[in-house]
């Protein structure tokens, strides 16, 4: 499904701010892979992200979505193929218009402008099925302005607008960073849903060790721009933070650092 070969980035080349962020990174992620990313500070965490999205041309290496070569393609051009939520609430959704007109505006995206705008009736049902399975309320709410809604909820419907035409690849980058932990654990709990329902593939990176354990069927850890950790199967299920601690000094010879990382 996804496939970086040797992806190497570096920023800011040869000026004092030189930063070598990606330094050969190789992942294969299968059909359903549900993979959570976690890794110490500037461990090039979203710059694989940015990279896969096509934020900025890589320097060297390969990155194929779904059997194509996406390498060369811009960032407009991937976007077909995937949905990307981010940390922060107001980032993926239009606070001025409704709910139901940003759900609209997800579904309709990479058509052409200028067709009708109207919002037919069954999907107007379609929406408010989609809004009553997140149990937020929100299908009563389908004409209220998202500006309105707590910073969970607005997640939770970016989550929906991200996910709503299918992409063959979710990215979420800390997406519940900026919400307090019941509203995070909701919102965790939804993402695995959508996932699931969907069968999409997914790559989640966060700074909780415990929630990277958690949820997903499979954990990589990033350290100096590459991936230096892959558990699955069985071996990820049964996995304690204490274990990842540990795997991460045994491999990196350093101790564990990230200003952000909830360890518990
Ligand atoms: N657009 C950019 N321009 C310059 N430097 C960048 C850019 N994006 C990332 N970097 C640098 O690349 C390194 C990797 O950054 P990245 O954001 O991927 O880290 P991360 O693993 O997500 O870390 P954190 O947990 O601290 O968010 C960092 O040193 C960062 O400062």
């Amino acid at each position: 499904m996804l496939e970086l070969n040797n992806v190497y980035k570096t920023f800011n080349l040869g000026t004092i701010n030189e930063k070598k962020a990606l330094n050969g990174v190789n992942l294969k992620l299968e059909d359903g892979d549900f993979v959570t990313v976690i890794g110490g500070n500037g461990a090039g965490k979203s710059t694989t992200l940015n990279a896969v999205a096509g934020v900025w041309p890589i320097d060297s290496g390969s990155i194929i979505i779904d059997g194509v070569d996406m390498t060369g393609l811009s960032e407009h051009k991937r976007a077909p193929y995937l949905g990307r939520v981010f940390q922060d609430p107001m980032n993926g959704t239009a606070a001025t218009m409704e709910i139901i007109e940003n759900l609209a505006l997800a579904a309709r995206r990479g058509q052409r402008r200028g067709l009708k705008w109207g919002v037919t009736k069954s999907e107007k049902k379609k929406y408010r099925e989609m809004l009553a399975k997140l149990d937020l309320g929100l299908e009563d709410r389908m004409t209220s302005k998202v500006g309105l809604l707590s910073g969970g909820q607005r997640q939770a419907l970016t989550l929906l607008m991200a996910t709503i035409k299918k992409p063959k690849l979710l990215l979420l980058d800390e997406h519940t960073a900026a919400l307090d932990p019941k509203t995070a654990a909701k919102v965790l709990e939804l993402s695995d849903k959508i996932i699931a329902d969907n069968h999409l593939t997914a790559m989640m990176v966060t700074h909780n060790m415990r929630d990277a354990i958690i949820h997903g069927n499979r954990l990589i850890m990033m350290n100096e721009g590459k991936v230096i950790l892959d558990i699955k199967g069985e071996e990820k299920k049964k996995l304690t933070v204490e274990d990842l601690l540990q795997k991460f000094e045994e491999v990196s010879g350093e101790e564990f650092s990230n200003d952000k990382a909830l360890l518990g």
